[in-house]
């Protein structure tokens, strides 16, 4: 699914007016018609609705959503707030509408005063400001932002398309926002929604279709997307009958050192689970019968240095359809050491995580000698170790962005949506996994699926997206046998192959 910015949403809206046999006062019908049959079908008569309009077409949708529930028999207050703006022309042919019909049920607001008594169980809908929020909002409605965050614990809040003060692509902190329990979100989810700086402010979003022209949804180019199970079914490549082991290539792990082995054991046991055709751990000698004993399907190579790896670059030969790199590795200066010697003789796209990025971001020059198409998995601390600071999840998307292009390298900044940068300058989230994926090893298992599928000879966009998938995936079914407090990382390993069923037999 593309995510559209704030400017191509209002330009969907007027190409599909233009372009399509719907007027932009039946659009904002369809839209609001379709939040209105998500309220009936969730709330029961007995709740009163607060209704709270601004004077855009986002207060213009409020105000069909008023009149539809009123139909229904619902008691309806629709607070239409009086902030001196000129009303749109949608807005004003709605508000006729309900003022002819139902003028006991309106109430203008012109200052916080007028903030209603609320009575139990209302639902607050927040009609007032969606994508056209130009500034931060300030005064007086600030204050009527501030009242309705405060009913948070004991109202439900749904946002119409956009939690009010939001704003879709630029950073809103520290400024008045609604926080919704739901944002009901026309066609797309938009770019604020994916970024841990509003998780408190969206809610469940739920994305409604309101048919705007496929042709402009085809046709328009975006920086963002987020991936889908659709995306998955065209990247997957089922397995040749008259497959042999080399035809799923070999892969070389370097990872884990003494007292991080267990991160070395994880990364091989989801590369396998993954389907690679054969798989060699370089290992401290230290970590050598940990692994033979803890996964019999691996080769081992044992490094000549009892805990950490010193000598992996002599190992790294074409032999080696990808490596991955960094797992529970640790940072000592022999294994630093190799890595730089591993990068100027190694040219394949590899998988790179965890120590080793934690090195790169030691020797920053090193990055430019990374095979191009190589994929990075750093966390946010990692990201910013490597990158540097951002100012707020916005820019830190653009540096995600810039970054990938400058190294021509695929970034993946974990997190609960995932992104994915790459080399083009897209950016693709991934929506599968789940807190229960908070928790030590989730990563190494990330490391070893992406270094199984690129031995497999998926394309490094291919592996990425569909890794970063099955890995949330996996998490996800784990989480829904066992809970996300008793899941662990090995859990996340043993449902891949439930995960591989479900997506793709
Ligand atoms: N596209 C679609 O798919 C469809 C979209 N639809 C709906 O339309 C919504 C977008 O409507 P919209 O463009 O009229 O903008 P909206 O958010 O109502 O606000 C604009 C008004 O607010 C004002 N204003 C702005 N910031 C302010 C501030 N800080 N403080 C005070 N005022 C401020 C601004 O005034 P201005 O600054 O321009 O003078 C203007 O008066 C969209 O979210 C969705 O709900 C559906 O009905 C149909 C399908
Ligand atoms: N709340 C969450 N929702 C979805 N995925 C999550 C969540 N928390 C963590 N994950 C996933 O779990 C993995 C954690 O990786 P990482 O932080 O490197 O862990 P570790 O270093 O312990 O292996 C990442 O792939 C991340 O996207
Ligand atoms: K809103």
């Amino acid at each position: 699914m593309k995510i559209f910015t704030a400017a191509q949403i209002r330009e969907a809206d007027a190409f599909t007016i233009a372009h399509e046999p719907v007027s932009s006062t039946d659009l904002m019908a369809r839209a609001a018609g379709k939040c209105a049959d998500w309220l009936l079908d969730r709330f029961a008569p007995v709740h009163p609705f607060f209704i709270f309009c601004g004077k855009g077409n986002n207060g213009g949708d409020g105000l069909v959503i008023a009149h539809r529930l009123l139909e229904e028999g619902y008691q309806v207050t629709a607070c239409l707030l009086e902030y001196g703006n000129k009303a749109s022309e949608d807005y004003i042919y709605y508000y006729r509408r309900l003022q002819q019909q139902y003028a006991g049920r309106i109430r203008e607001i012109a200052d916080v005063t007028g903030f209603p008594e609320l009575p139990a169980s209302a639902v607050i809908v927040d009609a007032i400001f969606g994508t056209g929020l130009n500034k931060p909002i300030e005064g007086w409605l600030a204050g009527i932002i501030h009242k309705i965050n405060d009913q948070h614990g004991r109202h439900t809040i749904v946002a119409i398309d956009m939690p009010s003060g939001l704003m879709a692509d630029a950073s809103c902190r520290n400024t008045p926002v609604i926080q919704a329990h739901y944002t009901l979100s026309f066609e797309f989810h938009k770019l604020a929604f994916l970024l841990p700086e509003n998780a408190a402010l969206v809610g469940e979003v739920q994305i409604l279709p309101i048919g705007l022209s496929p042709d402009y949804i085809t046709h328009t180019p975006v920086r963002y997307h987020l991936a889908d199970k659709e995306m998955m079914h065209t990247i997957y490549m089922p397995r040749p009958a008259f497959a042999h082991k080399g035809t799923f290539g070999h892969a070389l792990l370097v990872a884990g050192s003494y007292g991080k082995m267990g991160a070395a054991v994880l990364s091989a046991k989801a590369c396998l689970r993954a389907g690679v055709g054969l798989l060699t751990c370089h290992i401290p000698r230290c970590g050598y019968d940990i692994m033979q004993i803890s996964e019999p399907a691996a080769m081992s190579v044992a490094d000549e240095v009892h805990e950490h790896s010193a000598h992996f670059h002599e190992q790294a030969d074409a032999r080696y359809k990808t490596i991955g790199i960094g797992p529970g590795l640790g940072t000592a200066t022999a294994t630093a050491r190799s890595f730089e010697k591993l990068l100027t003789c190694y040219k394949r796209p590899m998988v790179i995580d965890a120590d080793a990025l934690n090195i790169l971001s030691v020797y920053p020059s090193l990055l430019y000698q990374v095979p191009a198409g190589s994929i990075l998995t750093p966390h946010p601390k990692e990201f910013e170790r490597l990158f540097g600071p951002s100012a707020n999840d916005f820019e830190r998307m653009e540096l995600l962005s810039k970054q990938a292009v400058r190294l021509q390298l695929y970034i993946l900044l974990k997190g609960r949506y995932t992104a994915i940068a790459c080399p083009d300058g897209a950016v693709y989230f991934n929506a599968t996994g789940n807190p229960g994926m908070a928790t030590g090893g989730s990563g190494d298992v990330l490391t070893g699926i992406l270094t199984g599928l690129l031995a497999q000879d998926y394309a490094p966009k291919a592996a990425v997206l569909l890794g970063a998938w099955l890995h949330g995936y996996a998490g996800d079914l784990a989480a829904a046998k066992l809970s996300q407090e008793a899941m662990t990382a090995g859990d996340i390993i043993s449902h891949l192959g439930a995960a591989f069923l479900e997506c793709f037999y």
